[in-house]
C-alpha cells in the first residue's frame, strides 16, 4: 500500500522516533537518500552544476546537507537563500565542502541555462501554500532548469493536495519516511513529477489516504473456487444505454464482462437489448440480480431506471445520467461515480471548486449521500463515508475519452456482485481499468472499446 500521511502524524513520529536518536539523526537520513536520488538522475556528481533555493526550515538543511554531498562528488554547487536567513548547520556544512552563497540568479556569471538542476528546499511541511515574490522571482528565471523538490513542491497544501498561489513545478520529488497527501491528490500531485521516497525509519499510524498497489490489488480481486457455478460468483445486472445513446449500453456491459462476475442481466429496450447481445451473446434478460449498474447513455429516463434498481435492494452503481437523480442516501450499499462537473451539479457548487479541492468535496459528498464516492480525474479519488480514500495511480491521459466511463462503472458493478465492498469494488475496479487503459495506449490514442478489451489480460496478469 502507498499511504499518505498527514503532516500531525509524520510530526508525532518523528518526536517519537527522535526520543532514541542523536540530534540531526533524521536530517542525516533524508539529506543522504535525497543526495542519492539527485545523483541518479544526473547520472553522476562530476562536473554538474547545481542551484539550492534554500528556506527558512529544516527543509532547507536537507537540501543543503545533501548539496555538501554533491560538492564532495565533483558538483559545483550554487545556493541562493530565500529569506532572511537559513539552516545555518546546512549551510555551514555546504560551505566548507566548496559550495558558494550567491545573491540572485541573475548575478551568476554562467548562463542559468548551465544549471543542470535546481533543488527545491524552500518550503517542506512546515511551509503555508503560495511562494514569496523572491522565490517566485527565482524560479521564472530558472525555467527550463530540471527542479528536484525536498520532500514536496514548495507552495502546495501539503495535507490537502490543493494550491493557492505560486508553487513550484518539479521533475522529481524526493520525500522522507512515508507519502503525503499532496504527493497523490491533484492538482498538488501533478507538480511532483516522479516521487521517490526515503526511509527514514519512522513508525507511523494507518493512514487517511492511500493507493492500492498490485499485490493489494491481486488479494482484492474474486477469484473462483471449484464449487462455484455462475450464479454463486455474482451477477451483475446493466441498466444502461437509451435508443439515444445504444453505445453506452455496449461499454458498460463490455466492462462488465472482464470475467470477475458470473454473469450479465441486461434490461432495457428491446432494440438496445438487441444489439448487447449481438456481440455478447453470453448476456441475459430480466431477473436476480447481486448488484445494478444504472446510468451510462440512459437520457430522461435514468430517475425510473434508478428507482426500479433500488427497489430489489442489492448495491448498486450510479454514474452519469442516473447521478442527477441522487438526492440523499440511496438506502443501498452505493457506488457514486461522478466526473468532477456531475458532482459539482450534486453538491450544488461550480465546477473549478471540485477540481481546485477535490478531496474536500470527494469527502462530503461520501458524507452526504452515505456511499462511496468515486471522483473521475488524473487520479481519480474513491471516498467513502469517515473520510478514509484511495487513491488511483495508474492510467495514462490518453483515457479520457468518450465511453470510458462506461466502462468503468460497468467493472465496479461486476466487482459489487461477487461480494465486494463498495469501497473495495470502486478502488479496485478503478485500478484495473486505469492499468488497462496505460496497457492498451502504449503511448497512444484508445477509444473506450480499447479499455474494455485490454482489462482481462490485466486481471490475468494480476491474479
Ligand atoms: N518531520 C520529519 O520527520 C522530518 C523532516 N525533515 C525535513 O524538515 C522539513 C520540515 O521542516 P520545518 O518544520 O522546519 O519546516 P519547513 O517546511 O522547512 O519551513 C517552514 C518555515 O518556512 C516559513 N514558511 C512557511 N511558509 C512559507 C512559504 N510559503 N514561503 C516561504 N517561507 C515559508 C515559515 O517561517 P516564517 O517565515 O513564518 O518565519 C516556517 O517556519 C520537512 O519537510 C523535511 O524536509 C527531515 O529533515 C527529517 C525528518
Ligand atoms: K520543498
Amino acid at each position: 500500500m502507498r499511504s499518505a500521511h498527514t503532516v500531525a502524524q509524520v510530526r508525532a513520529s518523528e518526536a517519537d522516533l527522535m526520543r532514541d536518536l542523536p540530534e540531526g539523526a533524521l536530517m542525516q537520513r533524508a539529506a543522504a537518500g535525497l543526495a542519492h536520488a539527485i545523483l541518479d538522475l544526473l547520472g553522476g556528481g562530476y562536473g554538474r552544476r547545481v542551484l539550492v533555493l534554500a528556506g527558512v526550515g529544516d527543509n532547507a538543511g536537507d537540501a543543503l546537507y545533501a548539496a555538501a554531498t554533491l560538492c564532495r562528488r565533483g558538483s559545483a554547487v550554487d545556493v541562493l537563500v530565500l529569506g532572511p536567513h537559513t539552516h545555518q548547520a546546512g549551510l555551514a556544512a555546504l560551505l566548507a565542502a566548496g559550495g558558494r552563497l550567491i545573491d540572485s540568479v541573475d548575478s551568476v556569471a554562467v548562463a542559468v541555462a548551465d544549471y543542470d538542476v535546481v533543488v527545491d528546499g524552500i518550503v517542506g511541511i512546515g511551509g503555508r501554500p503560495g511562494l514569496r515574490s523572491e522565490a517566485t522571482a527565482a524560479l521564472a528565471a530558472l525555467a527550463g532548469v530540471p527542479v528536484v523538490a525536498v520532500d514536496v513542491p514548495s507552495g502546495v497544501d501539503v495535507d490537502t493536495g490543493e494550491v493557492d498561489g505560486a508553487h513550484v513545478v518539479a521533475d522529481l520529488t524526493v520525500t522522507f519516511g512515508t507519502h503525503k497527501v499532496a504527493h497523490l491528490v491533484d492538482p498538488a500531485a501533478s507538480a511532483c513529477g516522479a516521487v521517490h521516497l526515503v526511509d527514514i525509519g519512522l513508525d507511523l499510524p494507518v493512514a487517511a489516504v492511500e493507493a492500492l498497489q498490485p499485490g493489494e490489488v491481486a488479494a482484492l480481486l474474486p477469484r473462483p473456487d471449484g464449487a462455484d457455478h455462475k450464479y454463486t460468483r455474482g451477477v451483475v445486472g446493466i441498466r444502461a444505454g437509451s435508443n439515444t445513446y445504444p453505445g453506452a449500453a455496449l461499454l458498460c456491459v463490455a466492462g462488465a464482462s472482464a470475467g470477475v462476475a458470473g454473469m450479465i442481466r441486461f434490461v432495457g429496450s428491446d432494440a438496445v437489448a438487441d444489439r448487447v447481445r449481438t456481440v455478447h451473446p453470453e448476456v441475459v434478460g430480466p431477473g436476480r440480480v447481486q448488484a445494478w449498474v444504472v446510468g451510462p447513455g440512459a437520457d430522461d429516463g435514468a430517475a425510473g431506471t434508478l428507482r426500479e434498481a433500488l427497489a430489489d435492494g442489492v448495491p448498486v452503481v450510479v454514474d452519469a445520467d442516473a447521478l442527477a437523480a441522487v438526492d440523499g442516501p440511496l438506502g443501498v450499499p452505493a457506488v457514486l461515480t461522478p466526473h468532477a462537473g456531475e458532482l459539482a451539479a450534486m453538491l450544488g457548487v461550480e465546477r473549478a471548486q471540485v477540481e481546485q479541492r477535490s478531496l474536500h468535496h470527494a469527502r462530503l459528498a461520501a458524507a452526504r449521500f452515505d456511499a462511496v464516492v468515486l471522483l473521475k480525474g488524473r487520479h481519480t479519488l474513491v471516498a467513502r463515508p469517515g473520510g478514509d480514500v484511495r487513491v488511483t495511480t495508474t492510467g495514462v491521459p490518453w483515457l479520457a475519452t468518450a465511453g470510458a466511463g462506461d466502462v468503468l462503472a460497468g467493472l465496479i458493478g461486476s466487482l459489487l456482485a461477487t461480494g465486494l465492498s463498495p469501497w473495495d469494488a470502486a478502488s479496485v475496479g478503478s485500478w484495473v481499468h486505469g492499468a488497462a487503459a496505460t496497457r492498451a495506449s502504449a503511448g497512444g490514442p484508445i477509444v473506450a472499446g480499447d479499455v474494455a478489451h485490454a482489462l482481462r489480460g490485466i486481471l490475468r496478469e494480476i491474479h
